[in-house]
């Protein structure tokens, strides 16, 4: 029998990714959450009496990250009103079934949920826009609507925060996305553990420095209740690859996951885009108009193609040569 390298008294039956320490489960799930507590604390992520909404799509990471702030929240008593906020993007077979997941965690955590859905906010579901535009450009509705569908579920559960299950694999995936792309001001922005400035709600990823492995293999040791199928409308081969690359590379050297060597002299490059208000429908917007509200302009006006700018790139326009526009054809 092995021993635990950490207690030296429990059999070691798991081998940490991030360490290669061989160590019993009990010592497992103790680093594993005090690594976190540890970004918490240094970070300075809450302070007691926060309303903290915790962005739960059902799926192992935010499922882990709903087990972890309850029992930090009651551990280290941070003072924090918790709740569950799922986005119900409205694609049948995959959404539907997750949601059903949620329900279990607020009864499993006993924190109240919140689920909010495109087709209440924006008259559309996932389901209808794919039939409308097919499988091209599909994921970019999402992630637009889903970001302030978040920030408009959040306000109405009065949260002063919002926590995602982002871990340290799904940052470096972006960093490399946005170096391939050229995307130098989201570059700057994506390894930050807060987003969000005064006018928007901050949101936190306490998992910055989490491994993928180790989340789930703290979700299957700890047989946590969550969906693990992907979703139906993003194959998303692109980000695929870059997974798939970097998996290699952890393989030689695990800490390839994480990002921290990149430090952009941020007033040199770019300027992070200021936040307003969306002269539509108000919710937050670098931009006169917001980017759910152009979208949606477009679905509802069958318009074949549409531009639009990235965040800041005015601002970006003018230090890096490159053309930051995307175009969308549908
Ligand atoms: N429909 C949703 N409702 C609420 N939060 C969501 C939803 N989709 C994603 N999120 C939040 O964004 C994070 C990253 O989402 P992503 O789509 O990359 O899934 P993921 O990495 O597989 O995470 P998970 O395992 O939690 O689904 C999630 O951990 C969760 O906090």
């Amino acid at each position: 029998m092995k021993e635990c390298t950490r207690c030296k008294t429990g059999r070691a039956v798991v081998k940490r990714p991030k360490t290669a320490e061989m160590m019993c489960k009990p010592c497992f799930y103790h680093v594993f959450e005090e690594e976190i507590h540890q970004t918490i604390v240094d970070n300075k992520l809450f302070k007691a009496g926060d309303r903290v909404a915790i962005a739960a799509s059902g799926g192992k990471d935010s499922t882990v990250l709903a087990e972890v702030m309850t029992t930090l929240n009651q551990r280290y008593n941070y003072g924090l009103d918790l709740f569950l906020l799922s986005v119900d993007e409205g694609i049948t077979g995959y959404r539907d079934d997750s949601l059903e997941t949620v329900k279990r965690n607020q009864e499993q955590y006993k924190i109240p949920l919140k689920i909010v859905s495109y087709e209440e906010l924006y008259g559309w579901t996932m389901d209808a826009i794919v039939a409308k535009i097919g499988l091209k450009n599909n994921c970019t509705f999402c992630g637009v609507f889903r970001r302030q569908a978040l920030d408009r579920g959040a306000m109405l559960l009065k949260a002063d925060k919002i926590v995602t299950g982002h871990n340290a694999d799904d940052i470096a995936e972006t960093v490399l996305l946005n170096l391939l792309r050229g995307d130098i001001s989201r570059l700057t922005r994506c390894t930050s553990i807060t987003t969000g400035t005064e006018d928007a709600l901050p949101r936190m990823k306490p998992f910055k420095y989490t491994y993928e492995k180790e989340i789930v293999m703290y979700a299957y040791f700890k047989k946590l209740d969550y969906f693990s199928t992907e979703c139906i409308y993003s194959p998303n081969a692109y980000r695929g690859y870059a997974r798939n690359f970097l998996k290699d590379l952890e393989a030689i050297r695990p800490s390839s996951i994480i990002g921290e060597n990149l430090h952009i002299q941020q007033e040199t490059l770019s300027k992070i885009p200021e936040q307003g208000k969306c002269s539509r429908c108000n919710y937050i917007s670098s931009n006169p108009v917001c980017k759910a509200c152009i979208l949606l302009d477009s679905l509802n006006r069958g318009m074949p193609k549409i531009e639009i700018a990235d965040e800041g790139e005015k601002v970006e326009k003018e230090v890096v040569p490159t053309s930051v526009h995307k175009t969308i054809n549908f």
